[in-house]
């Protein structure tokens, strides 16, 4: 892995060395303030652009559009809301997404299955292990996002959500997030309704440097992807590790993000 990640800034391969418990704790106390971290630049120069390089004729040609409207929290209703509140509003996320099995010997599928990367970020989120998912599809998912497309808001189902910025666009395609908008006892209705509307002035916006991977506490901090502007799109792989080893989406689920069960 060192002709591809910066393991002398971050190093992943060192476990057990203090200069390892460092960057651990320092991404332990990001996550736990921030609901964040990043390690900017993991991809030493150059890389990010040879495997968006590599993806990219993909991902023109051969992804899958997904485009659809959905609610922040990507459920048809919730229980306490009457259908029309506002906080049900919809908006439309529209993104290509080119699945694990189309770029199966590709370095980014390597460094998902990198086993020190696995420990490292099941150690920074207080967990025992991580696991690659056993779905062909939907382990490693990189997301294109074309001049006027973006991922909407949202809150995540998973706990986590790990990124990997392969090309920025132009302009655009900005990281816009919420923290402290709700709770697991306080779901602020009201206040999800007011930042879709777009009165929420405590919006945030964080712009990644393309080689940088993004730890993402998102289950409970809404975010978005701002539409993307210009002729570059931008490219994000998004990787899914579970504590459990061997986890598959169902057909159904695969059809419903891929458009295609295999
Ligand atoms: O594209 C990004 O930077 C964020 C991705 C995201 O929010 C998600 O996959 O849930
Ligand atoms: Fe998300």
């Amino acid at each position: 892995m060192h002709e591809y990640l910066d393991l002398d800034r971050y190093p992943l391969d060192q476990e057990g060395s203090a200069a390892w418990a460092d960057l651990c704790a320092t991404a332990t106390a990001a996550l736990a303030a921030e609901g964040m971290f990043d390690l900017e630049n993991l991809l030493l120069p150059g890389v990010a652009e040879t495997i968006a390089a590599e993806i990219a004729p993909i991902a023109r040609t051969q992804s899958f559009e997904h485009r659809r409207r959905h609610n922040i929290y990507f459920r048809p209703s919730v229980p306490d809301l009457p259908p029309d509140h506002p906080a049900l509003r919809e908006v439309e996320t529209i993104g290509h997404t080119v699945c694990a099995d189309q770029i199966p010997d590709s370095t980014i599928m390597a460094i998902y299955r990198y086993p020190p990367l696995l420990r490292f970020l099941a150690a920074t989120m207080g967990k025992p292990a991580l696991h690659t998912m056993r779905d062909p599809l939907a382990k490693v998912n990189v997301m294109s996002y074309r001049n006027g497309e973006a991922l909407n808001w949202h809150f995540d189902r998973s706990e986590f959500t790990v990124t990997l910025l392969l090309q920025a666009p132009d302009c655009g395609g900005d990281f816009h997030y919420r923290s402290n908008l709700r709770s697991e006892s306080d779901p602020n209705y009201d206040g999800v309704a007011r930042l879709l509307a777009g009165e929420d002035p405590e919006i945030r916006t964080r712009r990644l440097a393309p080689g940088t991977l993004n730890v993402f506490r998102g289950k409970n901090t809404p975010h978005r992807v701002s539409p993307v502007e210009g002729a570059r799109d931008r490219m994000v792989t998004v990787f899914s590790y579970y504590e459990k080893p061997d986890v598959m989406f169902s057909d159904e689920e695969r059809i419903g993000f891929y458009g295609r069960a295999t």
